[in-house]
């Protein structure tokens, strides 16, 4: 059993966190989150999604987040962007780094962004082009890679496939999303298993919903394999808007909390993140889903 010695996190928190509240969060709340992620050590942030406010109106102040950050040295601040219209926005307001998402699954690729896989791949060659022209990374995520809300079962080899095809045209790294959180360790060490013969596990990261709480079981496992990025976002925020009934990603604070227990390096303040978790869970009204977070904050 050989764990990497360090990982990153990734926080989704501002973007896959609060994308879902049915209740207008406003821009201030949002941009103070961001600032106490920094001010926690976190290094890669997802700030903001530009996305069609018809479609995610929670995102729709994408501009005035990305405009109005504290910027702490060392962090790269990211954002969805789903075709040229959003990249270039994004782009205008100064975004370190840009993710395009596709799907595993035909049904979940539809309900999301409107279109085949195969057309969303086609969407994406463009945004590629142009954001390598600017001179930004651009990451890849393929949700539903343990499981679809409309599909059910999605084979290995269908996700190593979407995977493969992003990683081909350019994103330097792809973020294997299990959207509805129904996986569990052996799925998703064999889903890995598909995918590595495909994409090298150094440009792989492990993005989890808990919503069966199995995440941190799965992050277990395909640390065991060699995963060294993990997706998470503060407090368990959060769910997706085209998976009715998905939870929140695993809490970032119970990832750091396993990490410290493996040894594995990961450069985050607990005591720091835990507060954050409490902060916003007390300013958006809802409960703190990190059990960390809770034990931490209540000491
Ligand atoms: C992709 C589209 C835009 C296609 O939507 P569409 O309706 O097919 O696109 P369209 O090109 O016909 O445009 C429709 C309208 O949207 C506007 N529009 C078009 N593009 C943009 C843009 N970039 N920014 C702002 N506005 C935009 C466009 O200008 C037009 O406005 P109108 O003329 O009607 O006023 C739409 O389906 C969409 O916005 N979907 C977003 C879905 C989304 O954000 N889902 C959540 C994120 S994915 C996720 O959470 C999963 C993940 C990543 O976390 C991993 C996991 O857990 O699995």
């Amino acid at each position: 059993m050989t764990f990497p010695p360090h990982v990153r996190l990734v926080e989704v928190g501002p973007r896959d966190g609060l994308q879902n509240e049915p209740e207008a969060i406003d821009t201030g709340t949002k941009l103070a989150l961001i600032d106490r992620l920094g001010a926690a050590g976190l290094t890669h942030i997802e700030a903001a999604s530009f996305v069609s406010p018809k479609w995610v109106p929670q995102m729709a102040d994408h501009r005035e987040v990305m405009h109005g950050l504290r910027r702490h040295e060392g962090v790269t601040y990211s954002a969805l962007t789903p075709n040229l219209k959003g990249l270039e926005a994004a782009l205008e307001c100064g975004v370190d780094e840009v993710a395009v998402f596709a799907a595993a699954s035909e049904a979940f690729s539809r309900k999301n962004i409107n279109c085949s896989v195969a057309e969303s791949l086609e969407r994406f060659a463009p945004v590629l082009q142009r954001a390598r022209e600017a001179n930004v990374r651009v990451r890849g995520y393929v949700s539903c890679v343990l499981g679809c809300p409309y599909e059910g079962e999605i084979a290995p080899a269908r996700v190593a496939e979407v995977a493969r095809a992003l990683h081909q045209m350019g994103c330097y790294e792809v973020s294997l999303g299990d959207t509805i959180g129904t996986g569990t360790p052996l799925k998703a060490k064999r889903m890995l298993e598909a995918v590595t013969r495909d994409v090298p596990m150094e440009r792989l990261g492990a993005h989890f919903h808990d919503t069966y709480g199995q995440a941190l079981a799965n992050l277990y496992a395909v640390l065991e394999e060699g995963i060294a990025v993990i997706d998470s976002s503060v407090a368990g925020l959060g769910g997706c808007p085209y998976a009715k009934g998905a939870s929140g990603n695993v809490a970032s604070e119970d990832v750091v909390y396993l990490l410290d227990g493996l040894g594995i390096a990961h450069g985050v303040d607990l005591e720091k993140l835990a507060a954050a978790g409490s902060w916003i869970t007390r300013a958006i009204g809802r409960p703190n889903r990190s059990k960390a977070g809770v034990a931490l904050s209540s000491r």
